[in-house]
């Protein structure tokens, strides 16, 4: 490989550069408020937000000209099309094409405007369906993916890589964390494309309003899960921009894991729901386990603080509040 080392690339402290243009895209969404309420917290002034409605990040030309006008110093890249197994198998171009325009346009418009640092985020289903357990960052592009999301996988991958690209190319200070599976407040709670945590949370719900006998959960309930609470996952993102300059992309998990089954009798725990679980196994179980090995990251000082029950116990309660329900 020629040109500089990648891992050279400087970064200064992010941490002591609060009055900062910090370019946050995606603001609105999970991922995006979560960062905006920690660098709020953390006394950043000078926060760039544009919702979908006032910049599409698909359109290039639209994205160049808000670059070249408001010349961020910080881009942190929580902008994408997300959604759980059965959007990312029913809507397989959408995630593609919608997700490489996104990431490829904010990430070279970045380097053509003189961001200093850009971090991407991507997601632990990069990883082949088989990869060994917990999952190494080396084990990327070592075996076949998860068909209901390869193509999510694709674009995420295709970011990484981007990220890798300039730095080697142009020594500039692209990295990229890759989360595991998230929830919190400011989630989706869409009945069918959300992820299951939301879902779940808004059908017990709804099932224990409604005084219905049972709650229908997709599957056979033995995948194994790793979550993280999107607040932990916020401070990871802010101590990856401070702390890291690397060409590797980075794991952020909680190194916890539940089966769905175990998920699904915990959310109805929390819930209140009295009846029982039905399990329809016509839907995609999607990968069998993905537990991220987070231990690169833990090793340089961050680690998760909220735990599974603790965080559902917040999020139900957030969405009884913000729901209407
Ligand atoms: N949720 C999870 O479990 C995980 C998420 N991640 C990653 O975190 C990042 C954020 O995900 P999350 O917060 O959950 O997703 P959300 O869907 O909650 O938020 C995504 C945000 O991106 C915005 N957005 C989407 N398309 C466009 C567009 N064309 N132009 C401008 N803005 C757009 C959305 O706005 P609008 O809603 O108005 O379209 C929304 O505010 C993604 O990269 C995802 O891969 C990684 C692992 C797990
Ligand atoms: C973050 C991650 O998220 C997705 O991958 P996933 O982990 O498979 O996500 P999921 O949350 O949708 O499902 C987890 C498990 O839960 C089961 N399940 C039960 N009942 C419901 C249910 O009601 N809804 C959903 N969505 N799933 C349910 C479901 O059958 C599956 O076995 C991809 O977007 C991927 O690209 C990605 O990055």
């Amino acid at each position: 490989m020629g040109g500089p080392n990648p891992d050279s690339v400087s970064s200064s402290s992010f941490l002591n550069d609060k009055s900062a243009k910090v370019f946050v895209a995606g603001h609105r969404g999970l991922v995006g408020s979560a960062i905006v309420r920690k660098l709020q917290s953390l006394g950043f002034a000078n926060l760039v937000l544009r919702s979908h409605a006032e910049l599409d990040l698909t359109r290039q030309s639209d994205v160049e000209a808000f670059f070249a006008a408001e010349k961020p110093r910080y881009v942190i890249l929580a902008a994408a099309k997300v959604g759980g197994i059965h959007a990312n198998n029913t809507y397989p171009a959408d995630f593609i094409s919608i997700n490489l325009q996104i990431q490829n346009n904010v990430i070279h418009s970045s380097f053509l405007h003189g961001v200093q640092k850009l971090l991407f985020l991507g997601s632990s289903c990069i990883y082949p369906k088989h990869a060994p357990q917990p999952i190494p960052e080396s084990a990327l592009l070592t075996g076949p993916l998860e068909p209901t999301n390869e193509w999510y996988a694709i674009a995420k991958i295709a970011g990484i890589k981007m990220c890798q690209a300039h730095r080697i190319q142009h020594s500039w200070d692209a990295i990229s964390g890759m989360p595991t599976n998230l929830y919190g407040p400011n989630d989706n709670f869409h009945p069918e494309n959300s992820h299951v945590l939301p879902a779940l949370i808004r059908r017990f719900h709804e099932a224990k309003v409604s005084g219905a006998a049972e709650v229908v959960v997709w599957g056979s309930g033995s995948p194994l899960r790793e979550f993280l609470h999107v607040d932990d996952l916020a401070d990871g993102v802010v101590f990856l921009m401070d702390k890291y300059s690397g060409v590797e992309h980075l794991n952020v998990g909680s190194g916890k894991e539940v089966t769905i089954k175990e998920l699904a009798e915990l959310v109805k725990e929390v819930v209140g729901f009295q009846g029982k679980l039905v399990w329809d196994t016509s839907k995609p179980d999607g990968t069998p386990r993905k537990l991220m090995d987070s231990s690169k990251l833990l090793s340089l000082g961050w680690e998760p603080k909220i735990s599974l029950k603790d965080g559902l116990v917040d999020t139900y309660k957030w969405y009884v509040q913000n729901h209407n329900v």
